[in-house]
């Protein structure tokens, strides 16, 4: 797991590592400026002329001292400062003196189509508020330009923590971001206006706090080598070892959804698999995954005694893909939420239409649940808007999952999980060959199958791990097939494939 700080966070790591660590601003932004001049010069364009645009803050005078270093390695450099002197800080002060008596070429007004690259180093984490006016124009003209652009700790104009642009942002190609990455750069339009991310090492560690920041709230991103610990099987272990999953879905149209999920989550490493559903797609789930056990329900009468015996054997349970939003689907969400005692269970899909009328179903049922809803189901489960939502995700989640004390997926392009205890996992793999249907029930079946492996079947410290072994499978799944040829099954096949690599290593 890789650890990321909110804006407010990196600058309170700043001013620890300055006031009380007695590290030296200018030896931190010393280090910034070798970062980024490392980045200029990587051949990854032609750094034949840079062109550094500065703020009047710090992350101008990132910029400013990149210059000078590219300046002294004989790079032909220029630097315009888009901003008034007179609100300069004093980092930039500094640094703006260095470069004048190392007579640095400032410019003014420069034709930015000159430039084979651009260093972007106008806002940082200070942004505080929409970029209007003369501020607008010049990042405006940056991205008109179409050179190539360094953005210097993330793109200026991107809300450090949202991922929101604030009126405009710069088009980043590559973003070198100090000491830690930070949300925005993943989250919403983070995604596709910082490039390719890089964390620069500064000197700014973390060791005032473990795990956790005062707000007991803290970021972490998934990695390839958190994978490693999810498929060790116990080898002497059985079926019962690997946990029984119950899985509630499915309906007369829907069976599809029913058999992706279940599919998933047999190869996902569940030791048993039970359906529970309609019994007009009895033959449907016998025929296409004849390795689960079923159990179907009239519609007319969808309270049984053998749901009551199918919840007391399931050691997870998931309900919601494909199970419709008819009345009696709503009878059943009631009665497992209510019943479930302390067992996990999953909530997806049309489970989550059906309690958006209902939460109070979900305040009172017992934890651990797990919700996953995409934007839309979360803005049905909040009453807020889509927009509203996607101005302040984190804020979002953070909020409903306090509110519920459940864990929260809210599946994006860039999926956002967050546990009761406050930790947020931004997911970073996946692209978007999972934009298909039927891959959202592919996901809660991984979810289930892996929580149904994980210690007494509970451990939902996992299921930021499903997510990112979900993406992995987009990425494999159109290496081999395009983006666009991806179908939510071929998900299911590159999950073996994938497995059988982790078992392996
Ligand atoms: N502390 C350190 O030693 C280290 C800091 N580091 C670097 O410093 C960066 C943070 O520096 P920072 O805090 O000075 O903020 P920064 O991003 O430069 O912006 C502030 C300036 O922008 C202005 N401004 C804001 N919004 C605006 C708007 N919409 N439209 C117009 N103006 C606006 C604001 O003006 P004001 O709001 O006062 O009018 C002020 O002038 C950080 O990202 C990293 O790169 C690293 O090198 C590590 C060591
Ligand atoms: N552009 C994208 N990049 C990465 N992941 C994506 C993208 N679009 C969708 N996804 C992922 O695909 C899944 C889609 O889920 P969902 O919308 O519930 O699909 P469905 O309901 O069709 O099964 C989610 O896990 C989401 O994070
Ligand atoms: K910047």
């Amino acid at each position: 797991m890789k650890k990321i700080v909110t804006g407010e966070q990196m600058k309170k790591l700043d001013q620890y590592t300055i006031n009380s660590m007695k590290v030296p601003s200018s030896v931190l932004m010393e280090r910034a400026g070798l970062a980024v001049s490392e980045a200029v010069t990587c051949k990854r364009f032609s750094a034949d002329r840079i062109l550094v645009v500065c703020g009047c803050g710090n992350n101008g005078g990132d910029g400013v001292c990149a210059a000078r270093i590219l300046h002294l390695k004989g790079y032909k450099v220029s630097v315009f400062v888009a901003g008034d002197p007179k609100k300069f800080s004093e980092g930039m002060r500094e640094q703006v003196e260095i470069a004048r008596n190392y007579r640095i070429n400032f410019v003014k007004n420069p034709d930015y189509a000159e430039y084979t690259v651009i260093v972007d180093a106008v806002f940082g984490v200070g942004l505080s508020r929409p970029v209007t006016g003369r501020m607008r124009v010049i990042l405006g003209q940056i991205n008109e330009s179409h050179v190539p652009v360094v953005a210097v700790d993330i793109p200026s104009g991107l809300n450090s923590d949202t991922g929101t642009v604030m009126g405009i942002a710069v088009q980043a190609d590559v973003t070198v971001t100090m000491a830690y990455a930070k949300p925005g750069l993943f989250l919403r339009d983070g995604q596709t206006h910082s490039g390719h991310v890089m964390v620069a090492d500064i000197g700014i560690y973390d060791t005032r706090l473990k795990n956790q920041d005062e707000d007991n709230f803290c970021f972490f991103r998934t990695d390839k080598e958190d994978l490693g610990s999810l498929f060790i099987r116990q080898e002497n272990g059985n079926k019962g070892t690997f946990g029984k999953v119950l899985l509630i879905a499915g309906s007369k149209n829907m069976a599809g959804a029913a058999l992706l999920s279940g599919e998933a989550c047999m190869r996902a490493g569940a030791g048993m698999l039970k359906f529970y559903t309609t019994n007009e797609i009895r033959e449907s789930i016998l025929s296409n995954l004849p390795e689960a056990m079923l159990s179907v329900f009239d519609t007319k009468e969808p309270l049984s005694e053998q749901l009551e015996k199918d919840m007391e054997w399931a050691d997870v349970i998931g309900i919601g893909p494909g199970i419709s939003t008819e009345p009696y689907a709503g009878q059943i969400l009631e009665y497992v939420l209510k019943n479930k005692g302390n067992k996990p269970c999953v909530i997806d899909a049309d489970a989550l239409n059906l309690l958006s009328l209902h939460m109070s179903l979900l305040k009172s049922a017992a934890p651990p649940c797990i919700v996953t809803p995409h934007i839309g189901e979360f803005s049905r489960l909040t009453g807020m808007s889509v927009s509203e939502l996607c101005s302040d995700i984190p804020k979002a989640v953070r909020e409903f999952v306090q509110e519920y004390g459940v864990v929260c997926v809210c599946k994006d392009a860039r999926t956002l999980t967050i546990l009761p205890n406050g930790c947020a996992y931004i997911n970073t793999s996946g692209n978007s060959a999972l934009a298909t249907a039927g891959s959202g029930d592919v996901l809660t079946g991984i979810i289930l199958g892996i929580l149904a492996g994980s210690d007494n079947h509970a451990d939902i410290r996992v299921i930021p791990l499903a997510v990112y072994l979900h993406g992995i499978l987009g990425e494999a799944a159109s290496f081999r097939r395009s983006k666009a040829g991806v179908i939510a099954s071929d998900l299911i096949e590159e999950l073996t494939i994938q497995n059988k690599k982790l078992e392996n290593q």
